[in-house]
């Protein structure tokens, strides 16, 4: 049974495929309502409220995947749940419509005043003029950001008649022309706009954005919005510059802390607010849960998700021509590693053939995970596989080639260790499925499947009957054997499929056999 826990409040139409599989178990509590179960849990679902700590993930051995119901993972360590494993995945743009209207409602509401007005109505009041406002038509609106929600907010701003100036590091010429929007310099939309909203994501660069500095440049009289996350604007820098009249409005939606408590901000009757409201409507919640609950889905059912904040994004369609190289990446690095066994300095992998057209970076994450694995202690998979490996000094890389060299298609891979260089190919053959077909220097052909026993000896006759009638007499099956040779009477080799897994003894006695060299087993 697999056990999710959906911490925040969470639409339950959005939740539905996952509330109704026979399989899952959904718990929807607070994390400190089920401190005691945290361990049991392979999945979190979260909105903004949660903090997820490294704290929070140790206490969640079995964890595999947090998924945001929104955008912001701000409150997820993500590096964290990197070092541990733990893919992150977020709801992009389930809830950009809202955000944009709720900005949109925020900017009418200051400069209206709409919220003071409302008050004062209710307060039994009728004095019309005090709440005369300023129209939005014919105002220079600056957005810093240009995303999602920030490319919707200007569709709505030309609407009313505003010109329309953004400020994006990363927004490319090509989007800006295609949209139509002025594309100017920071400085620029500072001493141009009106209004300024913000809309870009919490990060070192946006943190205090709009300081001292910066709205030291804005126009006198500009109103500010931030409907993105509490810190763009820096709450403390803006206390003197509505003291002195030079801001004339701020909506918040956020805050740098949530809730912001007894802070001075709210003291001002023209800073209005909302407790975090950007993604409140019911069509948002049920678009932002509904994409979390699938894609959780879909990744417990170990599927590729598409919404990866740490792991490659990979589409349905990519994901199903690499799906077969993926598990053979897999099974050759667990079959370099258990056959090198000894520290290793790096991993070269050359994709050959038609795999060479394909989005490898998820093959090669997996054949890392794959050989890191039986010598981590730690979880290790593609999330964390290429960090692990760096943080253990293995060194990897990936080369390209249009000719298979006898084979539609081939992974092959030399891992370089302390005192030997190993070598691998292997091929994925439609119907017939995955084989190798260099192991060592030799040709062989096998697959790389079950209880697997390697035996190095010297090309003489009768060692494979000497192999046999050992097993035999141990009640030992073989299921299958190949057998490859370098030259006649040289060095060859045998690759069995057994049955069960052989016992230490059993190895030895092998081991001992005149002629034999090197004795290993090797579990897929
Ligand atoms: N109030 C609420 O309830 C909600 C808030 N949000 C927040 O809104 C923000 C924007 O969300 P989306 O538009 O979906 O994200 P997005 O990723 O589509 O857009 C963010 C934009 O910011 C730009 N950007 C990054 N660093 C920048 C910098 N230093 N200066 C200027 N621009 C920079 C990026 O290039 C990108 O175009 C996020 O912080 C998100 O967490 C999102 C949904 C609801
Ligand atoms: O999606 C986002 O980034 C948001 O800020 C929405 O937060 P919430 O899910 O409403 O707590």
């Amino acid at each position: 049974m697999v056990r999710i826990l959906v911490s925040d409040a969470m639409s339950e139409e959005g939740l539905a495929p996952l509330l109704a599989d026979p399989t899952i178990e959904v718990v929807q509590k607070k994390v400190n309502e089920v401190e005691e179960e945290l361990h049991q849990f392979d999945a979190l679902l979260v909105r903004s409220a949660t903090k997820v700590t490294e704290q929070l993930l140790q206490k969640m051995p079995n964890l595999k995947i947090v998924g945001r119901a929104g955008v912001g993972v701000d409150n997820i360590d993500v590096d964290a749940a990197t070092r541990y494993g733990v893919v992150v995945i977020n709801a992009p743009n389930g809830n950009t419509i809202s955000t944009a209207e709720h900005t949109f409602a925020m900017m009418a509401s200051l400069v209206r005043r709409i919220p003071q007005a409302h008050i004062s109505v209710k307060s039994r009041e009728w004095n019309r003029s005090a709440f005369v406002g300023v129209e939005l038509f014919g105002k220079h609106l600056g957005i810093i950001g240009f995303g999602r929600i920030g490319s919707e907010v200007a569709k709505r701003a030309r609407a009313f008649g505003m010109h329309v100036h953004v400020y994006d590091p990363f927004l490319t010429k090509a989007r800006a022309e295609k949209i139509g929007v002025d594309v100017c310099t920071l400085d620029e939309l500072l001493a141009q706009a009106d209004i300024i909203t913000v809309h870009t994501p919490l990060t070192k660069e946006t943190k205090g954005l709009l300081g001292p500095k910066n709205l030291a440049k804005t126009k006198k009289g500009v109103y500010l919005i931030n409907c993105a996350r509490g810190g763009i604007i820096d709450e403390q820098a803006l206390i003197p510059f509505l003291e002195n009249k030079h801001v004339a409005g701020v909506a918040l939606d956020v805050f740098e802390q949530e809730p912001p408590g007894d802070h001075p901000l709210l003291s001002f009757d023209n800073v209005i607010v909302t407790p975090h409201l950007g993604a409140s409507t019911v069509e948002a919640q049920v678009n932002v849960a509904t994409q979390v609950a699938e894609e959780v889905l879909k990744f417990l059912q170990g599927k590729p998700v598409t919404s990866s904040i740490n792991l490659p994004t990979l589409s349905k369609d990519v994901y199903e021509k690499i799906q077969a190289f993926y598990t053979l990446a897999r099974k050759m690095g667990i079959l370099a590693s258990q056959y090198m066994g000894e520290p290793v300095q790096e991993i070269a992998i050359t994709y050959s053939g038609s795999v060479a057209d394909l989005e490898t970076t998820f093959i090669t994450r997996s054949l890392l995970a794959g050989f890191l694995k039986p010598r981590v202690a730690s979880t290790v998979n593609e999330v964390n596989a290429a960090m692990i490996a760096k943080e253990r000094g293995i060194a990897f890389s990936e080369k390209f080639s249009a000719n298979g060299n006898d084979y539609n298609n081939s992974i092959a891979l030399t891992v370089y260790g302390e005192n030997k260089t190993f070598t691998m190919k292997g091929t994925h053959i439609v119907h017939y499925g995955d084989r190798i077909v260099h192991f060592n220097g030799f040709a062989i052909d096998f697959a790389p499947e079950g209880h697997l026993l390697y035996i190095q000896h010297h090309d003489k006759p009768g060692m494979i009957g000497k192999v046999g009638n050992i097993l035999g007499d141990h009640q030992v099956n073989i299921a299958t054997m190949q057998v490859g040779r370098q030259e006649a009477g040289g060095k060859a080799i045998m690759m069995l499929s057994l049955d069960k897994p052989l016992d230490d003894a059993l190895v030895d006695t092998l081991e001992s056999i005149e002629d034999i060299d090197v004795v290993k087993r090797l579990e897929v």
